[in-house]
């Protein structure tokens, strides 16, 4: 049985899939907002639309509970994971969605009485194990890793982008920018925050900042050519990010030979994870897109025959949340 704690962008997004494909399997939930509030935002999404299950809120004397597609889901309120009775819903794996546990000690909170596991939504510095899916899935070993990240959607974006590159031509060395959406860890006018870019208005400039998709990456491949680097630029759009990467292959190659390649990848290896687009899209075109990553062919430029430049497309909600929800199901 699955619990989500945090019911955000990722967290209502992965609820709502559970609800929907595996209702069995979903017992309970938890976030510090009232029961109005959180109905509210499982219905209406200002990105995703009307496109989720039939919610209803329910109050059973002291009781809340969230109520999609006919089923009841237990909702409590608590901020600290140990307060939270999870256990008592036969819950083996919780989703840490709320974005503030994202280190084991903090994730493993959660870890008591039938609670096996804990998938944290992000990157973390210490969890047992970064899981990028396809690439890394099969090391996993639940017993062993109690704490798993599931990395970013970033590096979910990233990582089969870089396997193409690597398996098809060599990969000497590579960086990336993410041009990535606005998401609630930035401010909407300017107000304090630890990093002094994020403090800044979000709708109102471009805003370079860091990436925790690189040490996911670092973590989830280790094969990968050392000091893979980058940062991301936070622009004013609410949905789909673009990853534009840079790389040095091993052998000279043309635009056709990279474009080739990529869709080669995309019929069968890595069908469901990278897809590629048709041309003259704009980044709203992917909005509901779940494939991690979806390459743009039209932009793919070679220099010199090995410095290449390779951009792909992804919805950094809806895709994050399926391979969030395919990791807790396989687990
Ligand atoms: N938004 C994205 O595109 C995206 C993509 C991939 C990963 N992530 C990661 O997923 C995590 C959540 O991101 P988000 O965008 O859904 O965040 P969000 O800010 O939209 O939602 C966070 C939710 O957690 C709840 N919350 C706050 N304190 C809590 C507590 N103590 N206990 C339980 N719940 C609490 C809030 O009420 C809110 O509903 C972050 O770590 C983020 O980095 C986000």
């Amino acid at each position: 049985m699955i619990a989500i704690n945090g019911l955000g962008r990722i967290g209502r997004l992965a609820a709502r899939r559970l609800a929907l494909q595996r209702p069995h399997r979903l017992c309970a939930l938890n976030d510090p907002a009232d029961l109005e509030t959180v109905v509210h935002l499982l219905r209406f999404d200002s990105i995703h639309g009307d496109d989720h299950p039939a919610v209803l809120g329910l109050r059973k004397g002291d009781w809340d509970f969230i109520v999609m597609e006919g089923k009841e889901y237990p909702l409590y309120h608590e901020t600290d994971p140990a307060r939270i009775p999870f256990g008592d819903h036969q819950a083996r794996v919780v989703v840490e969605a709320s974005g503030r546990f994202a280190t084991r000690e903090g994730a493993a909170r959660h870890l008591r009485g039938p609670v096996r596991n804990v998938v944290i939504s992000a990157p973390s510095p210490d969890a047992d194990f970064t899981v990028i899916h396809p690439f890394n899935g099969h090391l996993l070993d639940p017993e062993r890793h109690r704490v798993i990240s599931n990395a970013s959607c970033t590096a979910h974006a990233t990582a089969p982008i870089l396997d193409v590159l690597d398996k098809a031509f060599g990969l000497e060395t590579a960086s990336m920018s993410t041009v990535h959406v606005a998401t609630n860890d930035q401010r909407l006018l300017d107000l304090p925050h630890k990093d002094l870019r994020r403090a800044r208005a979000a709708f109102m400039s471009i805003i370079p900042t860091t990436s925790s998709a690189f040490g996911a990456l670092r973590k989830a491949l280790p094969h990968l050519p050392g000091g893979f680097d980058g940062w991301a630029l936070r622009v004013p759009c609410l949905n789909v990010n673009l990853v534009d990467l840079t790389a040095v292959l091993r052998r000279p190659v043309t635009p056709a030979e990279l474009n080739d390649a990529f869709d080669e990848a995309s019929r069968v290896r890595l069908r469901g994870i990278l897809a590629v687009s048709e041309g003259g899209l704009v980044s709203r075109d992917f909005t509901g897109r779940e494939e991690s990553v979806v390459m743009d062919p039209d932009l793919t430029r070679v220099v010199g025959g090995t410095l290449v430049k390779v951009c792909g497309w992804h919805d950094n909600e809806l895709a994050y949340a399926a391979r969030l929800c395919e990791l807790v199901n396989r687990l």
